[in-house]
């Protein structure tokens, strides 16, 4: 960690301890723990739900947990969080955290594809925290703003926060070097920047997030 990293992360509210160990055993037990969002963009995100006091959340990506702990932490007593992993290995750490914290019986974990179990969840979300496979991300747009099957998972004034949107930069680089994933995140930020039915900024914490407001 570098000195200003180091600042930034001493002149913000402190990790909390439950997460702390999350991360400590995601370094130590999964296979790729860089995935996880980690005490800063924890933080913003759990301030984002505070800020916005959705009733309903959904995220798409659970991997061991963090963010969707970190977003508990923001969300009033009688909301609920959604969480869909595809990777079924992963529900038993995930969830023991969540079984672990005064604020996990807000959560509900799923496992499937979001593709499938966030339209079989009826209803639309405040907010979305879209963490997925950078490759599906524009399915994932499709679907919450109902370009799939004509019924949006989001209403006007949902939130919608999309994570590793510059992918280590490589958004930018020449189209003849993109892989598949680049290609993904690329065209998922130029729809929403192209969308009339939404306003946009990108927000260059860590790997990028891409803030979406439904008008
Ligand atoms: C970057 S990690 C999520 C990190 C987590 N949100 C955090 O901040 O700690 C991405 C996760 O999405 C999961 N995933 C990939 N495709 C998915 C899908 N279609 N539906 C649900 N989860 C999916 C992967 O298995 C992986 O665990």
């Amino acid at each position: 960690m570098d000195a200003l990293e180091r600042y930034i992360h001493d002149l913000s509210a402190p990790e909390e301890p439950l997460l702390h160990e999350l991360d400590r055993e995601t370094n130590l037990r999964a296979v790729a723990p860089r995935m996880l969002s980690g005490h800063i963009q924890g933080r913003l995100l759990e301030m984002l739900v505070r800020m916005a006091q959705p009733q309903r959340v959904l995220e798409i990506g659970t991997f061991t947990g963090y963010s969707a702990l970190s977003m508990a932490a923001g969300l009033e007593e009688g909301a609920e969080l959604h969480t869909v992993e595809v990777d079924d290995e992963l529900e038993e750490l995930a969830q023991s955290y969540f079984d672990r914290s005064p604020h996990g019986k807000k959560i509900r974990l799923h496992i499937g594809s979001a593709l499938d179990v966030a339209p079989a969840l009826g209803g639309v979300f405040d907010l979305v925290f879209i963490d997925g496979d950078k490759r599906e991300y524009p399915d994932y747009y499709r679907m919450l703003l109902g370009d799939r099957d004509g019924r949006p998972l989001v209403r006007s004034g949902s939130v919608l926060i999309a994570d590793n949107i510059l992918w280590s930069g490589k958004v930018v680089e020449p189209v003849a070097r993109r892989d598949r994933h680049t290609q993904a995140v690329v065209e998922f930020n130029r729809m929403v920047a192209e969308d009339p039915r939404v306003e946009n900024v990108i927000v260059p914490l860590r790997d990028g997030l891409n803030l979406i407001r439904v008008k």
